[in-house]
């Protein structure tokens, strides 16, 4: 039997079985074998290079946003609007059959955006193109998950399914779990707070499906079984989804009413270019990037050009901000002068470990030539040497 018929059946089994407290325990078993099912679906057939076979795109930009949605609700139309890459559009279903990358300008940075093919339930199994869909949208920062305002509400749930079943978590933070195997000592298993969901005997029956026997268990939160097998499995990615409801245009304003009023979704019309600035400024929005730009001592600061930090993709500290003009930086610089919503005055006195904002404005204050060779010869090998030998 397949991996995939083997998934059918259990599920076909948690269908079948009553949910009350006598059965919840099988269920978690169960629930921890479909996990594990899914997971071994994920790893790449031998031979090939990955699940993204055929769509690789190079990273391009400060940012990349998948656009991933059932076939012809407009996801191409939507790329040659907002990128000026042309993407063939047509009335008829999987029109787009490949990956394909266009540039979005704004606010001062390049977000690189990726026309998908359609996809379908089922995707997450292999149907259609969905696995390298799917892989594509998990090298991308944010996803926008475009939908056909004319069509069911329905297509959001499946679709949600489907990235679900792939080990994607869409406007979800990470459990709040704390998970750490161990060689001996059996189970450890507390909480902070009282659990509703999950109790030790279920935490050690979903750990024992994974044959875990010396294990640490903190619950922080009162999480439930999908959440401690998310922790176990460690390979969910987190991602913000925006809904993006196209094709507004064919239906009544009370309905658009209705959708816009949804959490993390935006209404939209590609044929009428019905808000789409709206639609950009919620995607920068959720992208988190923070603009910092340099000033030069005694001169204004340069706004055409900022360094594009991101929490998620390497930090905003001034570190990170000092990584990023160049690697040896780092070691000359003394403080920097931060002006912007970061500083609590301006300017700021700040050290290396301060957070930065968007629009911040940067001064870097190098050592004197003096001080940072001191500091080389602090951090050479000699001088370590001879400091060591000297305390012996
Ligand atoms: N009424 C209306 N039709 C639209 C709108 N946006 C796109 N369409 C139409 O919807 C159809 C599908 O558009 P595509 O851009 O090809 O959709 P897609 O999601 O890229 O489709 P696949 O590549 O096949 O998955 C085309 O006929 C478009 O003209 C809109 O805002 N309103
Ligand atoms: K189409
Ligand atoms: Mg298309």
């Amino acid at each position: 039997m397949g991996i995939i018929e083997k998934i059918k059946e259990i599920e076909a089994e948690m269908a079948r079985t009553q949910k009350n407290k006598a059965t919840e325990y099988h269920l978690g078993q169960l629930k921890a074998k479909i996990a594990k099912l899914r997971t071994q679906l994920l790893e790449p057939p031998k031979g090939s290079s990955g699940a993204g076979d055929g769509f690789e795109v190079t990273k391009f930009g400060h940012g990349r946003v998948a656009l991933i949605g059932f076939p012809s609700v407009g996801k191409s139309t939507l790329l040659t609007m907002l990128t000026g890459t042309h993407s063939e559009a047509a009335s008829y279903e999987f029109t787009t059959l490949t990956c394909i990358p266009g540039i979005i300008h704004y606010n001062d940075t390049k977000i690189q955006l990726l026309d998908l093919p359609g996809i379908i339930e089922g995707a997450s199994e292999g149907k259609g193109r969905g696995r390298q869909v799917i892989a594509v949208s998990k090298s991308s920062d944010i996803v926008l998950m475009v939908l056909d305002a004319s069509k069911s509400e329905g297509h959001r749930q499946i679709l949600t399914k489907e990235l679900e079943a792939v080990g994607l978590r869409l406007n979800k933070r990470p459990p709040q779990i704390y998970f750490k195997k161990k060689k001996t000592g059996g189970i450890s298993f507390n909480s902070t707070l009282s659990l509703t969901h999950v109790d030790e005997k279920l935490c050690y029956q979903i750990l024992h499906e994974y044959k875990i026997h010396n294990a640490e268990v903190l619950f922080r939160e009162d999480a439930t079984v999908d959440d401690l097998i998310d922790v176990i499995e460690g390979n969910r990615k987190y991602m913000k989804c925006i809904y993006v409801y196209n094709k507004i245009d064919v239906i009544g304003i009370d309905d658009v009413d209705k959708l816009a009023r949804q959490p993390n979704s935006v209404v939209i019309s590609c044929n009428l270019k019905l808000n789409l600035d709206r639609l950009l400024a919620k995607m920068w929005e959720a992208m988190g990037l923070v603009r910092v730009y340099t000033k030069p001592q005694g001169q204004q600061p340069d706004f055409s050009d900022p360094v594009v930090l991101s929490a998620d993709r390497g930090g905003c500290t001034v570190e990170d901000f000092c990584n990023h003009i160049h690697r040896n930086l780092i070691k000359d610089v003394k403080y920097v002068l931060v002006w912007g919503i970061s500083a609590r005055h301006y300017p700021q006195h700040c050290g290396l470990g301060h957070v930065l904002q968007d629009e911040d404005v940067v001064q870097i204050v190098k050592k004197k030539r003096e001080e940072s060779s001191i500091e080389d010869i602090r951090t050479s090998a000699a001088w370590h040497y001879a400091t060591t030998n000297l305390e012996l």
